[in-house]
């Protein structure tokens, strides 16, 4: 945690330093070995060999990245500066094996643990799903079983496809058979589409996942679905993981597997800020795929969802205990530039 007396290192001053002009960072943050230690860490994971069908989310990172650098210091929907309560830095991008995933699914493990070590929260940017899976074991060796709160489009509770039981389609099931989620408190949002029976829902079911679909928002709206959502996660700890595609491929056409028929990026925006003061202990943001993006579209909403994640991070963080008179940083942009 970092102490009243720290000057929390911000992003490169935009209008001293144009934009486009500096190494890629998240949001142009600091680089982790640029700061003593990190509130927050965000973690680049370039891994998409558990795909099924479009190819490419290797590149989502960087790609993320190059969309994050017009992301500005105040949030007023939250009212909020993210990088001024907490220091936010980015680790860059860890090397996973592309061709061994059990290796891969450790090495994603043993960086998410080391990175946690010293109490600094992951946000990942993936990656296809499959990397949800050691992520939530590293968790879960800290907190025992953890609510998952899923946004995609697909359930990604399917057993195996050819056989492979690791993969962007299963990794909650996975997950739930290794005890890692508390399923009594886990929550898919935005599931839409065709599936490949009807058995897909009745097995998701068994294991006890809350399911809202996408068509919900158009019915419900986003105010009821934030109340279902804070209703079920409430107390413990809770991931947050972001499958890009649960945007209309309209929102987010840069990804593996598109659906018609998703959420708007303002209903995803809207329902990831009623997190607010829940404890949200980790989270990602995979399938961005760049080849199949357009204008950045994918890469901006990618962008967005993680500025308003880690201000939800930044104003949990300052009413946490021991962070009392970090208040006001909330208001100001309490940090340097470069
Ligand atoms: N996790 C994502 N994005 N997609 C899973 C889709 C699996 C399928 O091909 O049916
Ligand atoms: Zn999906
Ligand atoms: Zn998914």
């Amino acid at each position: 945690m970092t102490t009243d007396h720290d000057a929390i290192k911000g992003p490169v001053d935009a209008t001293r330093t144009p934009r486009y002009a500096e190494p890629s960072t998240f949001a142009r943050l600091p680089r982790l070995d640029e700061v003593s230690r990190a509130d927050v860490t965000v973690l680049g994971v370039p891994f998409d060999s558990g795909v099924s069908y479009r190819p490419g989310a290797r590149f989502g990172p960087g790609h993320i990245r190059a969309a994050s650098k017009l992301l500005r210091p105040y949030n007023p929907a939250l009212d909020v500066h993210p990088f001024g309560a907490q220091q936010v830095a980015d680790f860059g991008d860890i090397g996973v094996n592309p061709f061994d995933i059990q290796e891969a699914l450790a090495t994603v493990d043993g960086a998410v643990t080391d990175l946690r070590k010293d109490g600094s929260t992951v946000l990942t940017l993936g990656g296809d799903h499959t990397i949800a899976l050691p992520i939530l074991r590293s968790l879960a060796r800290d907190h025992g079983p953890i609510a998952v709160l899923h946004f995609d489009a697909h359930l990604d509770t399917w057993d195996t496809y050819f056989g492979a039981p690791f993969t962007h389609g299963t990794p909650f099931r996975r997950a739930s058979e290794e005890g890692l989620i508390d399923l009594e408190r886990s929550q898919h949002i935005g599931i839409r589409g065709p599936l490949y029976s009807k058995k897909d829902l009745e097995d998701d079911a068994v294991l006890g996942f809350q399911v809202i679909r996408s068509d919900d928002y158009e019915v419900d709206g986003v105010a009821s679905i934030v109340e279902r959502m804070r209703r079920r996660l409430d107390g413990g700890p809770v991931y947050v993981s972001v499958d890009i595609d649960v945007l209309d491929p309209a929102h987010a056409p840069g990804t593996g597997t598109p659906e018609a028929g998703g959420m708007t990026s303002r209903e995803l925006l809207n329902t990831l800020r009623g997190l607010v003061g829940l404890n949200v202990v980790g989270a990602d943001i995979v399938e961005v795929a760049p080849a199949y993006d357009h204008a950045e579209i994918t890469g901006i909403a990618a962008a967005h969802v993680a500025y308003e994640l880690l201000s939800v991070l930044a104003i949990n963080a300052s009413s946490a205990p021991g962070r009392a008179g970090r208040g006001e940083a909330l208001r100001q942009a309490a940090y340097v530039t470069k």
